[in-house]
Protein backbone atom coordinates (compact mmCIF):
# COMPACT_ATOMS: atom_id res chain seq x y z
CA UNK A 1 0.00 0.00 0.00
CA UNK A 2 3.03 2.41 0.57
CA UNK A 3 3.70 2.06 -3.11
CA UNK A 4 0.59 2.51 -4.03
CA UNK A 5 -0.15 5.93 -2.47
CA UNK A 6 3.28 6.63 -0.85
CA UNK A 7 4.84 6.65 2.22
CA UNK A 8 3.87 9.97 3.32
CA UNK A 9 -0.31 9.19 2.60
CA UNK A 10 0.04 6.00 4.05
CA UNK A 11 1.49 6.76 7.23
CA UNK A 12 -1.15 9.81 7.51
CA UNK A 13 -3.95 7.46 7.18
CA UNK A 14 -2.76 4.47 8.38
CA UNK A 15 -1.03 6.57 11.47
CA UNK A 16 -2.15 7.02 15.36
CA UNK A 17 -1.47 9.48 17.92
CA UNK A 18 1.94 9.03 19.97
CA UNK A 19 3.27 5.06 20.08
CA UNK A 20 -0.19 4.12 18.66
CA UNK A 21 -1.13 2.11 21.71
CA UNK A 22 -4.92 3.57 21.56
CA UNK A 23 -4.76 2.67 17.93
CA UNK A 24 -3.61 -1.17 18.35
CA UNK A 25 -6.61 -1.71 21.44
CA UNK A 26 -9.18 0.04 19.10
CA UNK A 27 -9.14 -3.82 17.11
CA UNK A 28 -7.62 -6.00 20.54
CA UNK A 29 -10.85 -4.55 22.31
CA UNK A 30 -13.51 -5.88 20.42
CA UNK A 31 -11.65 -9.78 20.66
CA UNK A 32 -11.42 -9.24 24.37
CA UNK A 33 -15.50 -9.71 23.97
CA UNK A 34 -16.34 -13.01 23.38
CA UNK A 35 -19.71 -14.70 22.24
CA UNK A 36 -22.11 -16.75 24.00
CA UNK A 37 -24.54 -18.28 21.06
CA UNK A 38 -27.80 -19.25 21.45
CA UNK A 39 -29.03 -22.75 18.92
CA UNK A 40 -32.19 -23.62 17.83
CA UNK A 41 -34.04 -20.63 17.24
CA UNK A 42 -34.99 -20.84 13.29
CA UNK A 43 -32.39 -18.34 11.88
CA UNK A 44 -32.79 -19.28 8.37
CA UNK A 45 -35.17 -15.78 7.53
CA UNK A 46 -32.92 -12.72 8.44
CA UNK A 47 -32.55 -9.09 8.29
CA UNK A 48 -30.35 -7.12 8.79
CA UNK A 49 -31.92 -3.79 9.14
CA UNK A 50 -31.85 -1.43 11.55
CA UNK A 51 -33.39 2.46 12.46
CA UNK A 52 -30.89 5.17 12.68
CA UNK A 53 -32.05 8.84 13.28
CA UNK A 54 -35.42 7.58 12.55
CA UNK A 55 -35.07 5.94 9.35
CA UNK A 56 -35.08 2.70 8.54
CA UNK A 57 -31.82 1.55 6.70
CA UNK A 58 -30.64 -1.93 5.10
CA UNK A 59 -27.55 -2.57 7.67
CA UNK A 60 -26.31 -1.08 10.86
CA UNK A 61 -22.89 0.26 9.13
CA UNK A 62 -21.90 4.15 7.41
CA UNK A 63 -18.55 4.97 6.59
CA UNK A 64 -16.59 7.19 8.81
CA UNK A 65 -16.08 10.44 8.08
CA UNK A 66 -12.14 10.71 6.80
CA UNK A 67 -10.45 13.33 5.22
CA UNK A 68 -8.76 13.75 1.62
CA UNK A 69 -9.61 10.85 -0.11
CA UNK A 70 -8.12 11.60 -3.37
CA UNK A 71 -4.90 10.62 -1.89
CA UNK A 72 -5.65 7.13 -1.57
CA UNK A 73 -7.30 7.16 -4.94
CA UNK A 74 -7.93 9.27 -7.93
CA UNK A 75 -11.98 9.50 -7.60
CA UNK A 76 -11.58 9.79 -3.73
CA UNK A 77 -14.58 10.12 -2.35
CA UNK A 78 -16.59 9.67 -5.14
CA UNK A 79 -15.24 6.14 -5.28
CA UNK A 80 -16.41 5.69 -1.85
CA UNK A 81 -19.77 7.03 -2.60
CA UNK A 82 -20.46 4.91 -5.17
CA UNK A 83 -18.96 1.98 -3.11
CA UNK A 84 -21.31 2.94 -0.51
CA UNK A 85 -24.26 3.64 -2.00
CA UNK A 86 -23.55 -0.15 -4.06
CA UNK A 87 -23.95 -1.95 -0.35
CA UNK A 88 -26.71 0.81 0.97
CA UNK A 89 -23.71 1.86 3.84
CA UNK A 90 -24.78 5.37 4.50
CA UNK A 91 -21.42 7.81 3.81
CA UNK A 92 -20.04 10.40 6.24
CA UNK A 93 -18.59 13.05 4.38
CA UNK A 94 -15.39 14.93 6.29
CA UNK A 95 -15.57 18.68 6.18
CA UNK A 96 -12.11 17.82 4.31
CA UNK A 97 -13.64 16.61 1.73
CA UNK A 98 -11.81 16.54 -1.62
CA UNK A 99 -14.53 16.43 -3.83
CA UNK A 100 -17.57 19.01 -3.64
CA UNK A 101 -20.37 17.75 -1.28
CA UNK A 102 -23.04 18.10 -3.91
CA UNK A 103 -20.89 16.05 -6.26
CA UNK A 104 -20.91 13.55 -3.61
CA UNK A 105 -24.56 13.40 -2.90
CA UNK A 106 -24.96 12.81 -6.50
CA UNK A 107 -23.06 9.88 -6.15
CA UNK A 108 -24.68 8.20 -3.29
CA UNK A 109 -28.25 9.06 -5.18
CA UNK A 110 -31.29 7.41 -2.88
CA UNK A 111 -28.53 6.12 0.00
CA UNK A 112 -27.84 8.61 2.84
CA UNK A 113 -25.32 10.79 3.26
CA UNK A 114 -24.49 12.82 6.59
CA UNK A 115 -22.00 15.79 7.10
CA UNK A 116 -19.08 16.10 9.50
CA UNK A 117 -18.32 19.31 10.79
CA UNK A 118 -15.71 20.76 12.38
CA UNK A 119 -15.95 23.94 13.40
CA UNK A 120 -13.12 26.56 12.85
CA UNK A 121 -11.82 29.39 14.11
CA UNK A 122 -13.14 31.09 11.12
CA UNK A 123 -16.74 30.80 11.68
CA UNK A 124 -17.79 31.59 8.16
CA UNK A 125 -15.77 28.37 6.72
CA UNK A 126 -17.68 26.10 9.06
CA UNK A 127 -21.01 27.91 8.22
CA UNK A 128 -19.96 27.01 4.53
CA UNK A 129 -19.76 23.67 4.86
CA UNK A 130 -23.61 23.96 7.14
CA UNK A 131 -24.44 25.53 3.83
CA UNK A 132 -23.33 22.44 1.58
CA UNK A 133 -24.89 20.05 3.63
CA UNK A 134 -28.69 21.65 3.36
CA UNK A 135 -27.73 21.71 -0.28
CA UNK A 136 -26.95 18.60 -0.65
CA UNK A 137 -29.93 16.60 1.32
CA UNK A 138 -27.32 16.02 3.70
CA UNK A 139 -29.67 14.30 6.06
CA UNK A 140 -27.55 15.01 9.61
CA UNK A 141 -24.68 16.91 10.77
CA UNK A 142 -22.16 15.11 12.51
CA UNK A 143 -19.97 17.64 15.07
CA UNK A 144 -16.74 16.47 15.72
CA UNK A 145 -15.77 17.24 19.40
CA UNK A 146 -12.54 15.28 20.25
CA UNK A 147 -10.68 17.50 17.99
CA UNK A 148 -10.20 21.24 20.08
CA UNK A 149 -6.33 20.36 18.33
CA UNK A 150 -4.84 18.07 16.48
CA UNK A 151 -3.46 14.91 18.39
CA UNK A 152 0.46 14.48 18.41
CA UNK A 153 0.63 12.09 15.77
CA UNK A 154 4.52 10.69 15.48
CA UNK A 155 4.29 8.34 12.65
CA UNK A 156 2.32 11.55 10.83
CA UNK A 157 5.49 13.91 11.82
CA UNK A 158 7.91 11.87 10.98
CA UNK A 159 6.88 10.98 7.32
CA UNK A 160 5.40 15.13 6.88
CA UNK A 161 2.26 14.87 5.30
CA UNK A 162 0.63 17.42 3.07
CA UNK A 163 -2.35 18.05 1.97
CA UNK A 164 -2.07 18.99 -1.85
CA UNK A 165 -5.71 18.07 -3.38
CA UNK A 166 -7.72 20.77 -2.56
CA UNK A 167 -10.73 20.17 0.03
CA UNK A 168 -13.80 22.60 -0.98
CA UNK A 169 -13.17 24.62 1.89
CA UNK A 170 -9.14 25.49 1.66
CA UNK A 171 -9.70 27.28 -2.41
CA UNK A 172 -6.38 25.34 -3.02
CA UNK A 173 -3.82 26.14 -0.75
CA UNK A 174 -1.76 22.73 0.12
CA UNK A 175 -2.59 22.00 4.26
CA UNK A 176 0.35 21.69 6.24
CA UNK A 177 0.44 19.42 9.28
CA UNK A 178 0.59 22.53 11.12
CA UNK A 179 -2.58 24.51 8.84
CA UNK A 180 -4.50 20.95 9.93
CA UNK A 181 -3.88 21.26 13.22
CA UNK A 182 -4.23 24.48 14.16
CA UNK A 183 -7.33 25.80 12.32
CA UNK A 184 -10.43 23.89 14.94
CA UNK A 185 -11.50 26.00 17.47
CA UNK A 186 -10.30 25.17 20.83
CA UNK A 187 -12.64 27.39 22.53
CA UNK A 188 -15.69 25.30 21.53
CA UNK A 189 -18.34 24.60 24.35
CA UNK A 190 -21.50 22.41 24.84
CA UNK A 191 -22.85 25.87 24.35
CA UNK A 192 -21.97 26.37 20.59
CA UNK A 193 -23.87 23.07 19.59
CA UNK A 194 -27.47 24.54 19.58
CA UNK A 195 -26.10 27.40 16.64
CA UNK A 196 -25.05 24.53 14.12
CA UNK A 197 -28.25 22.66 15.14
CA UNK A 198 -30.22 25.88 14.54
CA UNK A 199 -28.11 26.96 11.31
CA UNK A 200 -28.26 23.44 9.59
CA UNK A 201 -32.25 22.52 10.66
CA UNK A 202 -30.88 18.68 9.99
CA UNK A 203 -30.47 16.37 13.30
CA UNK A 204 -27.21 16.81 15.15
CA UNK A 205 -25.05 13.79 15.99
CA UNK A 206 -21.88 14.44 18.61
CA UNK A 207 -18.87 12.33 17.14
CA UNK A 208 -16.01 11.96 19.90
CA UNK A 209 -18.00 11.45 23.27
CA UNK A 210 -15.82 8.48 25.42
CA UNK A 211 -17.14 9.60 28.96
CA UNK A 212 -21.02 8.69 30.41
CA UNK A 213 -20.74 12.27 32.04
CA UNK A 214 -20.51 13.70 28.20
CA UNK A 215 -23.31 11.73 26.94
CA UNK A 216 -25.35 12.56 29.15
CA UNK A 217 -24.32 16.39 28.50
CA UNK A 218 -24.96 15.19 24.86
CA UNK A 219 -28.39 14.45 25.41
CA UNK A 220 -29.11 17.92 27.28
CA UNK A 221 -27.65 20.01 24.57
CA UNK A 222 -30.03 18.07 22.34
CA UNK A 223 -28.14 15.38 19.69
CA UNK A 224 -29.99 13.17 18.34
CA UNK A 225 -27.06 11.12 18.46
CA UNK A 226 -23.98 10.74 19.29
CA UNK A 227 -20.90 8.27 18.23
CA UNK A 228 -18.51 6.60 21.02
CA UNK A 229 -15.04 7.21 19.59
CA UNK A 230 -11.55 7.93 19.92
CA UNK A 231 -11.27 9.40 16.31
CA UNK A 232 -9.11 6.05 15.35
CA UNK A 233 -6.67 6.83 18.29
CA UNK A 234 -5.40 9.49 16.36
CA UNK A 235 -6.30 11.63 19.30
CA UNK A 236 -4.83 11.45 22.62
CA UNK A 237 -3.02 7.81 22.83
CA UNK A 238 -3.71 5.82 25.77
CA UNK A 239 -7.55 6.70 26.19
CA UNK A 240 -9.89 3.92 25.97
CA UNK A 241 -11.19 2.54 23.40
CA UNK A 242 -14.63 2.89 21.84
CA UNK A 243 -15.42 -0.48 22.14
CA UNK A 244 -14.64 -0.54 26.46
CA UNK A 245 -16.61 3.08 26.11
CA UNK A 246 -18.98 1.79 25.05
CA UNK A 247 -21.51 0.39 27.42
CA UNK A 248 -21.05 3.36 30.24
CA UNK A 249 -22.24 5.20 27.25
CA UNK A 250 -25.18 3.62 26.50
CA UNK A 251 -26.40 3.22 29.90
CA UNK A 252 -26.04 6.65 30.60
CA UNK A 253 -28.25 7.59 27.34
CA UNK A 254 -30.69 5.41 28.24
CA UNK A 255 -32.75 5.67 25.09
CA UNK A 256 -32.51 9.10 24.56
CA UNK A 257 -30.67 9.23 21.23
CA UNK A 258 -28.60 6.72 19.05
CA UNK A 259 -25.87 5.36 19.86
CA UNK A 260 -22.75 4.75 17.46
CA UNK A 261 -19.71 3.53 17.84
CA UNK A 262 -16.18 3.18 15.94
CA UNK A 263 -12.67 2.34 16.10
CA UNK A 264 -11.18 -0.35 14.66
CA UNK A 265 -14.34 -2.36 13.32
CA UNK A 266 -13.54 -4.69 11.07
CA UNK A 267 -15.32 -8.56 10.50
CA UNK A 268 -18.80 -8.64 11.06
CA UNK A 269 -18.37 -10.00 14.57
CA UNK A 270 -17.54 -7.05 15.74
CA UNK A 271 -19.99 -4.87 14.38
CA UNK A 272 -22.33 -7.65 16.19
CA UNK A 273 -20.63 -7.11 19.51
CA UNK A 274 -21.68 -3.55 19.62
CA UNK A 275 -25.01 -3.90 18.59
CA UNK A 276 -25.54 -7.02 21.19
CA UNK A 277 -24.11 -3.86 23.98
CA UNK A 278 -26.56 -1.70 22.90
CA UNK A 279 -25.59 0.64 19.88
CA UNK A 280 -28.05 1.39 17.01
CA UNK A 281 -24.73 1.25 14.38
CA UNK A 282 -21.34 1.12 13.30
CA UNK A 283 -19.05 3.69 12.08
CA UNK A 284 -16.19 2.29 9.33
CA UNK A 285 -12.70 4.38 8.95
CA UNK A 286 -9.40 2.93 7.67
CA UNK A 287 -11.21 -0.75 6.66
CA UNK A 288 -13.35 1.47 3.66
CA UNK A 289 -10.47 3.50 2.94
CA UNK A 290 -8.33 0.40 2.18
CA UNK A 291 -11.13 -0.66 -0.20
CA UNK A 292 -10.92 2.47 -1.74
CA UNK A 293 -7.36 2.67 -2.22
CA UNK A 294 -6.85 -0.93 -3.53
CA UNK A 295 -9.85 -0.92 -5.51
CA UNK A 296 -11.96 2.55 -5.90
CA UNK A 297 -15.99 2.23 -5.70
CA UNK A 298 -15.35 -1.97 -6.10
CA UNK A 299 -12.75 -2.40 -3.45
CA UNK A 300 -15.35 -0.06 -1.47
CA UNK A 301 -18.12 -2.05 -2.39
CA UNK A 302 -16.33 -5.39 -1.61
CA UNK A 303 -15.29 -4.69 1.29
CA UNK A 304 -18.32 -3.30 2.80
CA UNK A 305 -20.33 -6.14 1.35
CA UNK A 306 -18.23 -8.58 2.84
CA UNK A 307 -18.51 -6.88 6.12
CA UNK A 308 -22.42 -7.37 5.76
CA UNK A 309 -22.34 -10.43 5.18
CA UNK A 310 -20.21 -11.51 7.88
CA UNK A 311 -22.63 -9.91 10.25
CA UNK A 312 -25.53 -11.33 8.55
CA UNK A 313 -23.86 -14.63 9.18
CA UNK A 314 -22.78 -13.74 12.65
CA UNK A 315 -26.28 -13.52 13.86
CA UNK A 316 -27.65 -16.72 12.48
CA UNK A 317 -24.68 -18.21 13.77
CA UNK A 318 -25.63 -16.43 17.40
CA UNK A 319 -29.59 -17.64 16.99
CA UNK A 320 -30.67 -14.59 16.05
CA UNK A 321 -32.97 -13.35 13.35
CA UNK A 322 -32.83 -9.17 13.36
CA UNK A 323 -29.96 -6.88 14.91
CA UNK A 324 -33.02 -6.61 17.44
CA UNK A 325 -32.68 -9.80 18.86
CA UNK A 326 -29.01 -9.12 19.76
CA UNK A 327 -28.30 -8.66 23.57
CA UNK A 328 -26.13 -7.92 26.12
CA UNK A 329 -26.88 -11.57 27.18
CA UNK A 330 -24.72 -12.97 23.88
CA UNK A 331 -21.17 -11.29 24.94
CA UNK A 332 -19.06 -12.45 28.10
CA UNK A 333 -15.84 -10.88 29.09
CA UNK A 334 -13.50 -13.50 26.98
CA UNK A 335 -11.44 -15.95 28.66
CA UNK A 336 -8.61 -15.42 27.02
CA UNK A 337 -8.52 -11.54 27.97
C1 LIG B 1 -7.22 9.19 7.47
C2 LIG B 1 -8.29 9.56 8.44
C3 LIG B 1 -8.90 10.79 8.35
C4 LIG B 1 -9.92 11.12 9.23
N1 LIG B 1 -10.56 12.31 9.07
C5 LIG B 1 -11.59 12.62 9.88
C6 LIG B 1 -12.35 13.79 9.66
O1 LIG B 1 -12.11 14.55 8.74
N2 LIG B 1 -13.36 14.05 10.54
C7 LIG B 1 -13.67 13.21 11.57
O2 LIG B 1 -14.59 13.49 12.35
N3 LIG B 1 -12.99 12.07 11.78
C8 LIG B 1 -11.97 11.75 10.95
N4 LIG B 1 -11.31 10.57 11.14
C9 LIG B 1 -11.74 9.63 12.19
C10 LIG B 1 -12.78 8.63 11.63
O3 LIG B 1 -13.99 9.27 11.34
C11 LIG B 1 -13.09 7.49 12.61
O4 LIG B 1 -13.44 8.02 13.87
C12 LIG B 1 -11.95 6.49 12.78
O5 LIG B 1 -11.22 6.35 11.58
C13 LIG B 1 -12.51 5.12 13.19
O6 LIG B 1 -11.49 4.21 13.39
P1 LIG B 1 -11.06 3.08 12.31
O7 LIG B 1 -10.27 3.80 11.26
O8 LIG B 1 -10.26 2.15 13.12
O9 LIG B 1 -12.32 2.45 11.76
C14 LIG B 1 -10.30 10.22 10.25
C15 LIG B 1 -9.68 8.97 10.33
C16 LIG B 1 -8.70 8.63 9.43
C17 LIG B 1 -8.08 7.25 9.53
C1 LIG C 1 -7.67 17.24 8.46
C2 LIG C 1 -7.82 16.52 9.77
C3 LIG C 1 -8.36 17.46 10.78
C4 LIG C 1 -8.67 15.30 9.55
C5 LIG C 1 -8.73 14.37 10.71
O1 LIG C 1 -9.68 14.37 11.44
C6 LIG C 1 -7.68 13.43 10.96
O2 LIG C 1 -6.66 13.44 10.27
O3 LIG C 1 -7.83 12.65 11.91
Amino acid sequence: MRDRIGRAAHDYFAGGAGAEITLRDNHAAWNRIALAPRVLRGVGERDTAVTLLGERRRHPVLVAPMAYQRHAHDEGELAMARGAAATGTPMILSSQTTTAPADVARAMGETARWMQLYVFRDRALSFEIVEAAREGGYEALVITVDFPLGGRRDREIASGFTATHPTFLNHGENLSPDVRHTRHDPDLTWDDIAVFAEASALPVVLKGILHPADAELAVQAGAAGLVVSNHGGRQLDTVVSGADALAPVIDAVDGRADVLVDGGVRRGWDVAKAIALGANGVLVGRHALWGLARGGAEGVERVLSDLVDEFDSTLALLGCRTPDELSRDHILTAPWA
